[in-house]
């Protein structure tokens, strides 16, 4: 396999490292904006996964004029009617945090019990190329929100997200773990299968 170069347009240094863990056994070399400093954040206004992976991707595409993957997240609650979505990154204000985002989540859900406490992961990928239309794939995680954090794993709500075929949250397992299964590898998955087509 070639060098196939491909930029995420990502800070957070969580999703980074997946990125790379399951992009670079495939013959990718993957490069973050935390390997761009001078870019500033895109701003995310958009109210779905999809338009703010777009707007990330497009974006950063149009200013390196090469192709970029952006990935768009978030952990939406039953319980909740779908929050915190699209919001999951500042879901307890500025400067974004995780341990405040997990309490605000655990303080929502306070005593319901676990047939209450249903949420998935969602990961909206979207592939931009300067002079191409971009190609979007979507991937999910079901699980359960914890009583309380367990684990020191992964990144973001993972301490929280208890998966019953795992009988462990997020982060309480490996990257190997998480990555065989996670959104944004399911979604991963569905680029793989389409990426080799699209770049022709
Ligand atoms: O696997 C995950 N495990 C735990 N938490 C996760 C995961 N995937 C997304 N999340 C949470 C983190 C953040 O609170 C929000 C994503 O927000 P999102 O805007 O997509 O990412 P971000 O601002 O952290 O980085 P960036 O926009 O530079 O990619 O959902
Ligand atoms: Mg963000």
């Amino acid at each position: 396999m070639g060098e196939k170069k491909i930029i995420i347009a990502t800070k957070n240094q969580g999703k980074a490292n997946e990125f790379k863990q399951i992009l670079e056994p495939k013959g990718y070399i993957i490069e973050t904006l935390i390997d761009y400093p001078d870019i500033p954040d895109v701003v995310e206004t958009g109210f779905t996964f999809e338009e703010n992976a777009r707007l990330k991707a497009e974006t950063i595409s149009n200013l390196l004029q090469v192709p970029v993957l952006a990935d768009d997240s978030g952990l939406c609650i039953d319980a909740l009617d779908g929050s915190p979505g699209v919001f999951s990154a500042r879901f307890a204000g500025e400067p974004k945090s995780d341990a405040r985002n997990n309490a605000k989540v655990l303080a929502m859900l306070g005593e319901l019990n676990e047939l209450s406490r249903g949420a998935y992961f969602h990961c909206t990928l979207v592939l931009s190329s300067p002079k191409k239309e971009s190609l979007v794939v979507e991937g999910t995680l079901s699980g359960e929100i914890a009583k309380f954090p367990v684990g020191d794993y992964g990144f973001g709500y993972d301490p929280i997200f208890f998966v019953p075929e795992l009988g462990k949250t997020l982060g309480e397992v490996s990257e190997d773990t998480k990555n065989r299964i996670s959104h944004r590898a399911n979604a991963l998955k569905k680029l793989d299968a389409q990426i080799a087509e699209w770049f022709k």
